[in-house]
């Protein structure tokens, strides 16, 4: 279970520059707009304390954390859903991927170059929704054109249930509202989400401040929020040319003082990675043996035998019960074998829903 999370935002407002903050694959990023064309791919491990507790408890040979991936996209453009500035090839990039992370320009610099020449993070995000609701509106209209007649003439339940919700999305596109504001029946979810839209994809704002800002926002960000106020998402404000210097310190110690100088207790990259996670509803379940303690990223809600699917698609078809140990029982009685005799392990079964910090050992017969 690769996700898969597209930085996204006008040309130069620091996307690379971010990008180079989570992940060791260096982008390059300089002071001039479409420095990035080909999409750069990090892979970024999450960082969890619970799994060093466990290590430290369990002495595995090896520690294996979970990863995120994240894409690094060349800066979108007025006119991308017309083909403008390779806008083609960067929506479909920004298609291909799981959530998206909308960067937005909130430092004045005179030295860096914006495309729009003044410093307005309300107007480069609407710049950019506007081009993704365009694009949508493209794909809903030319799929209402196939499904209209079956819909209408037809007996068809499904085509029926697809033109409602083509139709709805429609409505919200054409008066500027993203599709992630349209309401859609449970039953009908899926078919909405195999639409692929790009403004259905959850978001996540990042407002990047300079220094100064880091702490307390400043009238961009106030701005920002006011402007998202009903979008239901989430926003963080980094300072990403400050934390790609700090990326680039060789010691734990050195980054964490970099850090508590600038009065931060987390670096932008933890916090980023935390709510990309649950923007898209992710937990952690752990399997602990000797050979190996390892995070493993599921979908909350899942059952136990989909969750065993994450590890092989052989643990969930012949799935036949979970072991289950509970973080805090693990972290207090210190092993397996004492959760055991103490009674606290609990056999569970296909209903069984996994809870974030399960330690699991799957039983399954192939
Ligand atoms: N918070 C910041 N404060 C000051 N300068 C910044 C900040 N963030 C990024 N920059 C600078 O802005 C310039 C553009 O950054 P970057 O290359 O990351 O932009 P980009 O969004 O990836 O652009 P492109 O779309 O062209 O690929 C760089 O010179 C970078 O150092
Ligand atoms: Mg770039």
């Amino acid at each position: 279970m690769a996700l898969k999370c597209g930085i996204v935002g006008l040309p130069n407002v620091g996307k690379s520059t971010l990008f180079n903050c989570l992940s060791n694959a260096k982008a390059q990023s300089a002071n001039f707009p479409f420095c990035t064309i080909e999409p750069n791919l990090g892979v970024i491990t999450v960082p969890d304390e619970r799994l060093n507790k466990l290590s430290e408890l369990v002495h595995p040979e090896r520690i294996v954390p979970t990863v995120v991936e994240i894409v690094d996209i060349a800066g979108l453009v007025r006119g991308a859903s017309k083909g403008e500035g390779l806008g083609n090839k960067f929506l479909g990039n920004i298609r291909e991927t799981d959530a998206i992370i909308h960067v937005l320009r909130c430092f004045e610099n005179d030295n860096i170059t914006h495309v729009d020449t003044t410093i307005d993070p309300v107007r480069d995000k609407e710049t950019i929704d506007i081009e993704l609701q365009l694009k949508d509106l493209e794909t809903v209209e030319a799929r209402l054109a196939k499904v209209e007649k079956q819909a209408k003439t037809g007996n068809d339940p499904e085509a029926k249930r697809l033109f409602k919700i083509l139709s709805l999305y429609k409505e919200a596109l054409v008066q500027g509202k993203s599709a992630r504001t349209v309401e859609i029946d449970e039953a009908d979810q899926k078919l909405g989400k195999d639409l692929q839209l790009l403004t259905n994809k959850p978001i996540l704002y990042v407002c990047n401040v300079d220094e100064a800002a880091v702490l307390n926002g400043n009238g961009f960000v106030e701005a920002i929020k006011e402007s998202i106020k009903d979008e239901n998402a989430e926003m963080l404000v980094i300072a990403a040319a400050t934390e790609a210097d700090i990326a680039e310190l060789e010691s734990y110690e050195e980054r964490q003082m970099f850090l508590e100088d600038l009065g931060l207790s987390e670096s932008g990259v933890n916090k980023l990675i935390k709510s990309a996670y649950r923007l898209l509803q992710l937990e952690t379940y752990f399997t602990a043996g000797v050979k190996e303690v390892r995070a493993w990223t599921y979908k909350r809600g899942f059952k136990a035998p989909q969750a065993a699917g994450v590890i092989h698609s052989d643990f969930e078809k012949g799935f036949i019960r979970a072991e289950v140990i509970k973080y805090a029982d693990f972290i207090a009685l210190g092993s397996e074998q004492a959760c055991k005799e103490a009674g606290k392990m609990a056999i569970e079964g296909k209903e069984y829903v996994v809870q974030d910090g399960d330690i699991v050992h799957f039983r399954f017969n192939v």
